[in-house]
This record gives structure tokens, sequence and C-alpha cells, in this order.
């Protein structure tokens, strides 16, 4: 077993490069020995074990600073600087994170989780570096789904203008999560054919120096002349053009040839993009041939690559998903926006019924927000559906270009609150603030499966931009009963009581199920009031519980910094100084990785904590 003696960085230098085939092959084991039990990020990790090993080889770490884009990749670079056992416990509380973080490893140079921002940060480092007239490399590995993000763009675009060593190596495994889509994604696929171009772009250069009369000065104006036969023949010019050297592409399976080029890369002065070619889910059947079932795993079994557990009930995606398809049918003008997510927020079966109608613009948040914009302005319903983390990139955007103009865009807002697993990055803890803060935007959360599908209703007859926030996971099933109309700005009495109303919003609700119960059971009489709106709040049922009760509880998985309860304490402080209102909210810090029924124990949001924060209030 090579893999026994890689016990730290650079461990891997000692490894004779004959043996490299065989260490992959032990990578890859350990790698699906692991992720089929913890679940984890398996097909991208699979797919850059050689390109990861191949880095460690040429580049020092942690002096050299290797910058992993989204991070979700970052498996084999964590085996190499000595954290195989975090693998035991990968992505639970108090384990190992899935992401690169500064503070698990020197080695981990920039802590990420949201995609396309290696490039910016390596910028950074090396703009540090030359200031310091220090000495070491920056290398920023990105995706060709990460590719698709505009902030690579400018990136790139202020990249080019360094004079010292950058490396951006751009790891095409022609997938997102999903297939890649768009113009780059083109661009890419027909560059992935030219392998072989690096040696004919050296060959052109030495032929031509064959030729009598040709100097280095025409072969050095050749090389920079636009309509040169370089265009014609050597690929990468996009890149070239903008002063990025381009090499490649590059078999991202075969060590020698990456250890040879990276090695190349490193000589050369200003920035370098390598462009490695690389297969997701490389190595293990299953994953090669459904890489998106794979890109995010569950726990499964390593013979067949099925589930360990089965699906259970429907959760928030799927009742999304149904109801999409339902008011596509209804409604020619309903068209879906994704932002690279069409699995994810459940908006692949809109594309399957409604291809011309269904948009994945990349992982281009603030675009395709500005684009519903502009379908809106054009007839037409749009649907954005984006996770509430990602989402935070186009809040200008949802400012500016949407509820500026008032118009009609329903912000679909999945993974609001707490997500688990992958932990600070992927948490939805402030959307209810970025959102409701918005002039002209309405915003919802449904306690229930029903009530999705009742908001989304309301909101596709809505006029103006309106957004509805769920969970991940199961769909609360409970409160079938209660299914009173959803009307703007009205909450939904659930049970009427005296002295101390309960008041939470979305998936609060069950949990407020459980903390009345244990009140009841102590002789309480509480009130239950499901809140429904975040925005505009329902000032006539805050008048309404301030008569009869003494103690308002709110209840909101979000920060409560500009949250639910923020907005009620601020009209209750106004209106009804007498009621005291203690609000139930996440913490003003970024919540780790977990299981999100333990977060919420932590972050004192579950049914017991609020229940004993209720009777120290009393
Ligand atoms: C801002 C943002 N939007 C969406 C995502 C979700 N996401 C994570 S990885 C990924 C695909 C990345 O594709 P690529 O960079 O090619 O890496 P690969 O998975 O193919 O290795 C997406 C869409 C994210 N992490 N950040
Ligand atoms: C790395 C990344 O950003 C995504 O893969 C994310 O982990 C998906 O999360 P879900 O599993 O909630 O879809
Ligand atoms: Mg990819």
């Amino acid at each position: 077993m090579i893999l026994e003696n890689i016990k730290k960085e650079n461990d891997i230098k000692k490894v004779p490069l004959e043996d490299m085939e065989q260490l992959a092959q032990e990578i890859r084991e350990f790698l699906l020995e692991h992720v089929s039990k913890t679940g984890g990020h398996l097909a991208s990790n699979l797919g850059v074990v050689e390109l990861t090993m191949a880095l460690h080889y040429v580049f020092c770490l942690p002096e050299d600073k290797l910058i992993w884009d989204v991070g979700h990749q970052s498996y084999t670079h964590k085996i190499l600087t000595g954290r195989k056992e975090g693998f035991d416990g990968l992505r639970t509380l108090g384990g190992m994170s899935g992401f690169p973080k500064r503070c698990e490893s020197p080695c981990d140079a920039f802590d990420t989780g949201h995609s396309s921002t290696s490039i910016s940060a390596g910028v950074g480092y090396v703009r540090a570096r030359d200031l310091k007239q220090e000495n070491y490399h920056v290398v920023s590995i990105i995706g060709d789904g990460a590719l698709t993000g505009g902030m690579a763009y400018e990136a790139l675009n202020n990249a080019s203008v360094l004079k010292k060593n950058f490396i951006v190596v751009l790891n095409d495994n022609e997938m997102s999560i999903s297939e890649n889509v768009g113009g780059i994604s083109s661009y890419l696929s027909n560059l992935r054919t030219a392998e072989g171009y690096q040696e004919f772009k050296t060959g052109v250069k030495n032929s031509l120096s064959k030729i009598p009369g040709i100097g280095p000065a025409t072969i050095k104006r050749l090389h920079k002349t636009k309509d040169s036969i370089k265009r014609l023949v050597i690929p990468g010019m996009f890149f070239e053009d903008m002063g990025i050297t381009y090499l490649g592409p590059v078999n991202g399976h075969d060590c020698s040839k990456l250890i040879q080029t990276f090695q190349e890369a490193k000589k050369i002065s200003g920035p370098v993009l390598v462009h490695v070619k690389t297969e997701k889910g490389r190595g293990y059947e299953p994953a090669m041939r459904h890489p998106a079932r794979f890109h995010g795993t569950a726990a499964f079994d390593l013979e067949n690559g099925l589930p360990l557990s089965s699906g259970g009930k429907a959760n928030y995606t799927d009742i999304f998903s149904t109801v999409m398809r339902k008011f596509g049918d209804r409604d020619e003008r309903v068209v879906a926006v994704t932002a690279a997510m069409p699995d994810g927020t459940g908006l692949k079966r809109f594309r399957n019924m409604f291809p011309e109608r269904f948009f994945d613009v990349g992982i281009a948040e603030e675009h395709a927000v500005t684009f519903a914009a502009g379908l809106a302005l054009g007839g037409m319903i749009p649907v954005v559906a984006i996770y509430s983390s990602f989402l935070q990139r186009a809040v200008d955007q949802m400012i500016e270009d949407v509820c500026l103009q008032n118009l009609h865009v329903i912000f679909a807002v999945d993974r609001a609150g707490l997500v688990g697993s992958d932990g600070e990055t992927h948490q939805g803890c402030f959307d209810l603030t970025y959102l409701s803060m918005i002039p002209n935007m309405t915003v919802m959360a449904p306690k229930n499966k029903w009530e999705l599908s009742d908001m989304m209703k309301f909101a596709v007859n809505y006029d103006g931009p309106i957004a509805i926030r769920y969970p991940r996971g199961e769909a609360y099933d409970g409160l079938e009963e209660y299914r009173a109309p959803v009307l703007k700005g009205r909450s939904e009495m659930i049970y009427e009581g005296n002295s101390i109303a309960l008041l939470p919003i979305g998936s609060m609700v069950k949990t407020a199920c459980q903390v009345y119960e244990m009140l009841k059971a102590e002789g309480e009489t509480p009130t239950l009031v499901n809140a429904r709106f975040v925005k505009p709040l329902d000032e006539k049922m805050l008048d309404r519980l301030a008569k009869e009760h003494s103690l308002l509880v709110t209840m909101e998985e979000n920060v409560q910094k500009g949250g639910f309860g923020s907005a009620v304490i601020d009209y209750m402080h106004r209106h009804h100084p007498q009621v005291r209102v203690l609000n139930i909210a996440l913490p003003d810090r970024f919540i780790e990785h977990g299981n999100p029924e333990k977060l919420k124990e932590k972050a004192g949001i579950d049914a017991v904590s609020v229940y004993k924060k209720i009777k120290e209030a009393k």
C-alpha cells in the first residue's frame, strides 16, 4: 500500500513516478470505501485524483497555494495533506468538512463552497506575493461548470495584466452538476478535440525558425499578430488573446503528462491556463454512467451504486417540481429559470415537459435574476428557482432589476434554513433578511407541503416580485386540515388560546406544534398562528394577539437580524410595548456542517430549546 506512506503534505514527492498509477487506484478505493458510507461529493473527486496528485508532486505545500473552486473536489487534496482519518466523520458535526477550510489545514489556501471565486482569490494572492516580493506559486483550479460563472471572467480579465507567474488549471469534465451549458461549454468541447495541438504550436515555431530569412523577431511578430496562422491552428485563442498563455488540452488521467505540463507552466511569466480533460466519476462504473446522481450522494451500496435508504416521504423540492409542471401546463406564460441546478431544484421534470420554456443559464445567479426581469417585461411569468445561499449572489439584481421595476418574478428559494452536511457556505440563514429588506418584495414561507402548492398558485396569480422560501428535505405533512386560502399579508390561526402566542414561520410551524403540545401538557392554553408572510406582516393579527397575550414567541429558521422576528419586535415595540416578544432565530454566527436536527439543537431552535426559553421568559 503506497497510500499508507502518505502521511502529510509533500510525502507524495517520494513516490516513484512508475507507482503513481497504483497510488491513484488506492486513492479511488479509499474514496469509494468512505464516501459510500458517509455520503459526499463523489463523482467530481473521482475525476481529479491524478490531477491532484500531479499538483502535489510539482508544487510545495503549504508555501505554494492551491485554490480549489467550489471546493467539492478537494478530497484527494485532503488525503494528501494528512487528513485521511478525517474521512470517517466526513461532513458530520465536529467532523471534517467536505470543503477546503483554512482552520483545518495550512494547506487549504482559501475557504470555498460557492462557485467561480478561485481565480479572483488567486489574483489577490499573486498581487500580495508580488508586493511583498515573496516567491511562491499560486494555482487556481476551476471546473468547466464554474467557468460559466461571471466572476471567473472578471478575474481572468484582471489576471491578464499580471507580469509574474499565475496558473489557472481548467478541470474540464464536460459536466457541471448536470450537463454543462452555454457558449463557453461548446468552445471547450471544440478545444477538447484539439489534443496534440500544443505540440503542434511548438512545432510551428520550430519549423518557422528553420525557414531561411525568418528570424526570432519575425516569429515573435507572427506570434503576436492576431491574424497570424496561430489563430487558425492553435487552440485556446480566447485565452491567448486575453494575454493568458494556454497549455493543453492535457489528459487529466495521465500523471506523467500532467506533471510535465505543470513543470512547464511554472516557468512561464504571467498568467497561464492549463486545460485538463478529466472524466467525472472516473473508476467507478455507476458514477461514470450517472455523474449527476453521484455528484453529491447519500450513503450507497458499493456493489451496485444504489442508495442505502429508500426515498421516504416527498420533499419540498418534489412538491415544487410537481406544482411547476401543473402551472406550466395551465399557463403558457410560465417559464422556469435555473442557475445550473435542474436536478437540485426539481426543474428537470419541467424541462422534460416544456423544453422551450426552461432555461439553464449556468452558474450565473446574477444573470438569472436580470434575465428573469427581461422575461417578465416580455410578457412571461418567470419562476427563478435558486438555493437560498446561492441567491445571496443576486441581491443587487433583485433590488435594481426586479423590485425597482416592480416586476412579476417568482423566486422559489429552495434550501432555506439549515441544509446540514454542506455547512457554513450552504446554510440558508439569510434569505428572510435579504428578501424582506427590499421594497415591493413579498415574502412567504409554507408550513407544509399543501401550503407550498397553495402559495405557488398565489404567486402565479400575483403581480409583482414574490418569493417563497422552503427548506431542504422531507416536506411536513401535518396540519393537513388547515388550508385557509392564501391572502396577501394574512396569517392563519391554527389554535386560539391566550397568554402565550406562538408565531412561527415556514419550517418552524412543525416545531411550534411540538412546543404547543409541551405547553398544553402543563395546563397552558397557548395560541398558535402560522405566520405565512414575512412581508407584508399581518399587522391586524399582531393587534389581535396583543389583546389576549403577554408573550409573543416568533420562530424562524433565519438569523434574527432583519428577519421575521425583528420585523415583529419592531411593530410590537411601536404599537404594543406592553407585550413581551421572544425571538427564536438562528444565532449571529456561521453554522457549521452536520446533521440538521443536531444543528438546530445547537442553535437553540429545536422544540425542547424553544420550550425552555419560553419557560425562562415567563
Ligand atoms: C454560486 C454557486 N451556485 C451553484 C453552486 C452549486 N454547484 C456546486 S458544484 C456545481 C457544478 C460545478 O461544475 P464544475 O465546476 O465543472 O465542477 P465538477 O463538479 O464538474 O467537478 C454547482 C452548480 C455553487 N456551489 N455555487
Ligand atoms: C457543491 C455544491 O454546491 C452542491 O453540490 C451542493 O452540495 C448541492 O446541495 P444539495 O445536495 O442540497 O442539492
Ligand atoms: Mg465540470
